[in-house]
């Protein structure tokens, strides 16, 4: 996959100073990052229509031009596909070293000092009630 993105990137590059009368990716670049911006936003929702709706074939169709779209992105941002794949195999080598650190001790639960009282038992507490004409009473 990386390749293909990586021609892709080089053909969007070649395309940036082209016509825009008869380049699309020429016609992004002079319409600037808000425009592509709105395209990329554009292709994601309907890949995520289409995945929801079990579309399968438009999700293949939409995702090549979500990628289309996102390397136009990333060309106008400065941003190389190896910089992306850099960041990726970071992650990779992170997720590694997290897989191979040692697995955390679970704290055994703490016993009880004193037995529960049961409910039945009533409240373990006297409680203030509302005084009843003026009066402070108490209740169990
Ligand atoms: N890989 C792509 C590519 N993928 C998708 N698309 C276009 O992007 C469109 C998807 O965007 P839209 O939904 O916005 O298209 P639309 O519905 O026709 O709407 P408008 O953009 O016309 O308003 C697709 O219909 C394709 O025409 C692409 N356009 C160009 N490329 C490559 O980019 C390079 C430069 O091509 P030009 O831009 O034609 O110079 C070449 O290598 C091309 O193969």
């Amino acid at each position: 996959m990386s390749d293909s993105l990586e021609r892709l990137y080089q053909a969007v590059i070649a395309a940036r100073d082209l016509d825009p009368a008869t380049s699309r990716t020429a016609r992004l670049f002079q319409r600037g990052p808000a425009k592509m911006a709105k395209k990329l936003a554009e292709e994601a929702i309907e890949v995520v229509i289409d995945a929801v709706n079990g579309k399968a074939d438009a999700v293949v169709r939409e995702s090549a031009d979500l990628l289309y779209n996102l390397t136009v992105l990333w060309a106008a941002a400065g941003v190389k596909p190896e910089d992306v794949w850099r960041e990726m195999e970071r992650r990779e080598d992170l997720l590694g070293i997290a897989e191979k650190l040692p697995k955390p001790v679970k704290s055994p639960k703490p016993v009880p000092t004193k037995p529960l009282r049961k409910a039945a038992a009533g409240p373990a507490v006297r409680r203030r009630i509302v005084a009843l004409e003026g009066r402070s009473l108490r209740k169990r």
